[in-house]
């Protein structure tokens, strides 16, 4: 059981190809097969401690898998019990079956145990399930003491993050080969539990992975503050936000931070370490600034839009947020030749690149792609994409970032990381990445500045 960070995800045609690359000489379709079902009843055996184990097979492969996990949970000597939605269809199912050979009890009679293993549907779901199977599934999940879905949950489309149907919360999802979008992409993300892969010699490659932390710049013998890194904050008529970006970037690790607000504005609040100067049209005229970060509190009036139109023509790296993705125009930014990153929750990504109809992972690529930024597309399943294609799918961190300025933060965050010197999308991931520590460390009910306070202990 592999904890996924940092690993490939495929969609279904890769994961296809994948498997049809890895069929070759001696390896066959019954070969991957039993692989699975062996690393299945190997991971179910640890997690089931000695407790009844009822696998629930579909007709086709995920069914298959079902059948050798029980055969070899039986002769392990585990108490275990098969039951089936249908009689195996797929010339694997059938012969999985056989090497099961034990008693296949009715799905609708079938009596629940402590642990429950789903082995369905899984990659080869293509409409919603039956009532009868919607039914006993929720039935037998409900009675379980652990829920375990073999690849993906029953009725979880494997590309959108959709859910065909009612599906039960389960406690552990064993990935079979790769990691697969929905694994990751919300509603079906929230109904995993912890997702594992179990490895069946598949090589995957892909240009989308999950999320990792391996890019955070740490400073040397020869680090100042301007090499650690200089971020200006472009604020505007809501200057909170704006202050709550400067700490982030600071916390996060930069070594100077610049905020810029309207003479009268800034100069109030802590901390001390924020440089505050007045904002003026040449306020961005200084070498030294590795990245602007424009949006968080900057308004949308006349002022906004001259401060938008400056920092695009300023040349610098820029972090685009808030209101500045309200102001902005695709056609413009393409004027702005220097690395971008836009970062936008779900209503400002919609503004800017219309309703998502397909999948987050896909329009988010496009999105990438048609502006030429790395697009932070925010949420309980961030994607980040970049305009070449790849792609970073994370885990959910903690739903008590749906709080007022956590997003400033985090555009702070990856200020941080972008004026540190990283490549628009290391720099965006380190920031995510960031932010999810810090929201995980703080529990409950934290408020933006705590997250952006726990921006240096994460750092750790
Ligand atoms: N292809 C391979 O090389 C491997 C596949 N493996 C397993 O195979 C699974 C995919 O197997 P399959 O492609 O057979 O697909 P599934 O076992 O997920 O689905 C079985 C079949 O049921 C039918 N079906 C789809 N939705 C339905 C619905 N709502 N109601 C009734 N019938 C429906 C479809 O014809 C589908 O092919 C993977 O999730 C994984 O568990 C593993 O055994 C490892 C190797
Ligand atoms: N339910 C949730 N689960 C996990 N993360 C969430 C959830 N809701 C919001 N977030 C995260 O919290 C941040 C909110 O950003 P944003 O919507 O821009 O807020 P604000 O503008 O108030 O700062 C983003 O990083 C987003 O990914
Ligand atoms: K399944």
């Amino acid at each position: 059981m592999i904890p996924i960070d940092g690993l490939p995800v495929l969609t279904a045609a890769e994961m296809h190809a994948a498997e049809q690359a890895a069929m070759v000489g001696e390896v066959t379709e019954a070969t991957l097969m039993d692989r699975a079902g062996s690393a299945i009843a190997q991971a179910v055996a640890r997690l089931a401690a000695g407790r009844e184990i009822l696998v629930l097979c579909g007709p086709g492969n995920n069914g298959g898998d079902g059948y050798i996990a029980a055969a070899a949970l039986k002769r392990q000597g585990l108490a275990v019990r098969v039951a089936a939605s249908d009689a195996p269809r797929s010339t694997g199912a059938c012969r999985a079956a056989a090497i099961w050979g034990g008693a296949v009890e009715a799905l609708d009679r079938a009596e629940p145990a402590p642990v429950f293993v789903d082995a369905i549907f899984g990659t080869g779901l293509s409409r919603s399930p039956s009532d009868e199977i919607q039914n006993a599934l929720a039935r037998l999940a409900e009675a379980a003491w652990l829920r375990i879905a073999v690849d993906l949950p029953t009725g979880v489309a494997m590309d959108n993050g959709k859910a065909l149907g009612k599906v039960p919360r389960f406690d552990v999802t064993l990935a079979l080969g790769a990691v697969k979008p929905s694994h990751l992409l919300q509603p079906a993300a929230s109904l995993m539990g912890q997702v594992r892969l179990l490895d069946i010699g598949v090589a995957t490659r892909s240009h989308a992975r999950t999320l990792t932390r391996w890019h955070l710049p740490e400073p040397d013998a020869n680090s100042h503050k301007y090499s650690r890194g200089m971020v200006a904050v472009i604020a505007g008529s809501m200057s909170g936000a704006s202050e709550l970006t400067a700490l982030a970037a600071l916390r996060a690790g930069a070594g100077y931070v610049l905020h810029l607000a309207s003479a009268g504005v800034s100069g109030s609040a802590a901390p001390h370490a924020v440089v505050r100067r007045d904002y003026t049209a040449d306020a961005l005229d200084e070498d030294r600034i590795g990245a602007v970060v424009i949006g968080p509190g900057l308004g949308r009036d006349a002022d906004a839009s001259a401060r938008l139109e400056a920092a695009l023509s300023g040349g610098r790296p820029l972090i685009i947020d808030g209101d500045a993705l309200r102001l902005v125009e695709l056609g413009t930014l393409a004027k702005h030749k220097a690395p971008k990153i836009l970062t936008p929750h779900g209503g400002e990504f919609t503004h800017l690149f219309g309703e998502v109809t397909d999948d987050k992972l896909s329009a988010t690529r496009r999105a990438a792609r048609q502006s030429g930024a790395v697009v932070v597309h925010k949420g309980a399943d961030t994607v980040i994409a970049a305009p070449d294609g790849q792609a970073i799918l994370c885990p959910e961190a903690s739903p008590w970032l749906s709080t007022a300025g956590t997003g400033d933060v985090l555009a702070g965050a990856i200020g941080a990381m972008l004026a540190a010197g990283l490549e628009p999308l290391a720099a965006a991931e380190a920031g995510v990445w960031l932010h999810a520590q810090a929201a995980r460390r703080l529990g409950k009910a934290f408020i933006a500045d705590d997250l952006a306070d726990a921006l240096s202990a994460v750092r750790g």
